[in-house]
């Protein structure tokens, strides 16, 4: 055990374009929010592993004796972690009494936070630990809460199990990790997403790793390192969803009507190239309307190829209606079925005509707020650095 007490936290994020299509090798444009997910990770001396989850009222603590007999049998030291432990799952989810894979919420989370741990320490002695994890996103809601929430377990149990270091120095607020070291987090977060979504694309993780704006396709990542200055406008229907019934639902859906599917796909592929090139040019000339009247139109096609794909939500729909009436595109972001959808604005839009848009948004039952894009991605914490609302909450267990 290297580290005895200290903080990490990790961005959301909002997907431009792409979500779906991704998983079937299509090219995504998503972007970290400035809404993060907080971890705090005490060393102690109880023999036990102690996890607080109060976003989703969860607290559960094991004696070690107990989680060192999940241990599998064929311990082999796994460069490759790109594929989960099927054994170590079998054991966990009996464990946890989850039977035919159906997973709720906090059995996602116990699972995914037990599989990471014990696959990280094995090959030493089980440490007793206590973490707690403490959100702004909203759970399930289509802002990659799930990622955010990995890649903290990740970057936490990494660092304490000394296969990366601790980055923060004394004098330091905040502190991140080296190239190689993030690959080893993302890597490992990506893990607890496979439990968490079943099949994921690996964009969530990635953007709550490295943060900004990127590209992904296939597993390639590349930062976008000049994007114009977007604001957006983010909506939560509040309509419960769970990202792996709905990867899972579209799958079906492609394999039913292959022929019809593929080149949905394909266009959404498009979509985001188009978006991507259009972002480009905004960076290298004088801004038009024209490149937001396309920006819109995109979002208009996108939101259309994912109803096609059975995402949407009557609640979706009403959103892109109230905000159309104020001259405003919206769409889903995340795995839809309800959670979140985005609006653009544009720069003229006028203050009065968003507060009004929010005000309708929120009449309809909905949460409503202006948010800033391009948060970093995880960090280290002084306790001096992390809000102090966020801190007493980390703090209280
Ligand atoms: N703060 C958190 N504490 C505990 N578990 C969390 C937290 N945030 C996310 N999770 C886990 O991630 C799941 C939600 O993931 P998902 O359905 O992919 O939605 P999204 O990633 O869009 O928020 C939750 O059911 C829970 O298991
Ligand atoms: C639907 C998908 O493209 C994004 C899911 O995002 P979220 O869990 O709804 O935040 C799935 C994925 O890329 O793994
Ligand atoms: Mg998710």
């Amino acid at each position: 055990m290297q580290v005895t007490d200290f903080y990490v936290s990790a961005p959301g994020k909002a997907i431009l374009h792409g979500e779906h299509a991704v998983v079937h090798g299509k090219v995504a444009l998503a972007v970290s929010l400035n809404l993060r997910t907080y971890l705090r990770l005490k060393a102690t001396t109880t023999d036990k592993v102690c996890i607080n989850l109060p976003n989703i009222d969860t607290f559960l603590c094991w004696d070690l004796s107990e989680l060192s007999q999940l241990i599998p049998y064929s311990f082999d030291k796994r460069e490759e972690v790109k594929l989960l432990d099927a054994e170590l799952v079998g054991r966990l989810q009996d464990f946890l009494g989850v039977t035919n894979g159906n997973l709720d919420t906090r059995n996602m989370a116990t699972l995914s936070f037990l599989y990471i741990y014990i696959s990280l320490f094995r090959s030493s002695e089980l440490p007793s630990l206590t973490l707690t994890v403490w959100s702004e996103l909203p759970t399930g809601a289509g802002l990659g809460s799930s990622a955010a929430y990995s890649v903290c377990l990740a970057a936490a149990l990494l660092c304490a199990s000394g296969a990366i270091p601790s980055p923060l120095k004394e004098w330091d607020h905040t502190a991140r990790w080296c190239q190689e070291d993030l690959e080893l987090i993302n890597s490992w977060a990506f893990q607890g997403e496979m439990i968490i979504h079943g099949n994921p694309s690996g964009v969530d993780n990635a953007v709550g790793t490295w943060g900004g704006m990127l590209r992904f396709l296939a597993g390639k990542i590349i930062p976008l390192s000049r994007v114009p200055l977007l604001r957006i406008l983010l909506t939560n229907t509040k309509v419960p969803r769970s990202t792996k019934v709905l990867v899972a639902r579209v799958k079906d859906k492609i394999n039913k009507f292959p022929s019809i599917m593929t080149p949905v796909l394909d266009s959404v592929d498009a979509v985001s190239c188009t978006c991507e090139k259009v972002l480009s040019e905004m960076t290298r000339e004088p801004i038009r309307g024209e490149h937001y009247n396309t920006l819109e139109e995109l979002i208009d096609i996108n939101q259309h190829h994912l109803n096609v794909m059975g995402v949407g939500h009557p609640a979706l729909d009403t959103l892109c209606r109230v905000t159309l009436t104020r001259g405003l595109h919206s769409k889903l972001t995340g795995a839809g079925g309800g959670g979140c959808g985005i609006t653009l604005l544009r720069p003229e839009t006028d203050a009065s005509v968003i507060q009004t848009t929010v005000q309708d948004l929120k009449d309809c039952g909905f949460d409503c707020w202006e948010t800033s894009i391009g948060g970093p991605g995880v960090q280290q914490h002084s306790p001096l650095s992390v809000k102090e609302e966020v801190l007493e909450v980390l703090n209280h267990y």
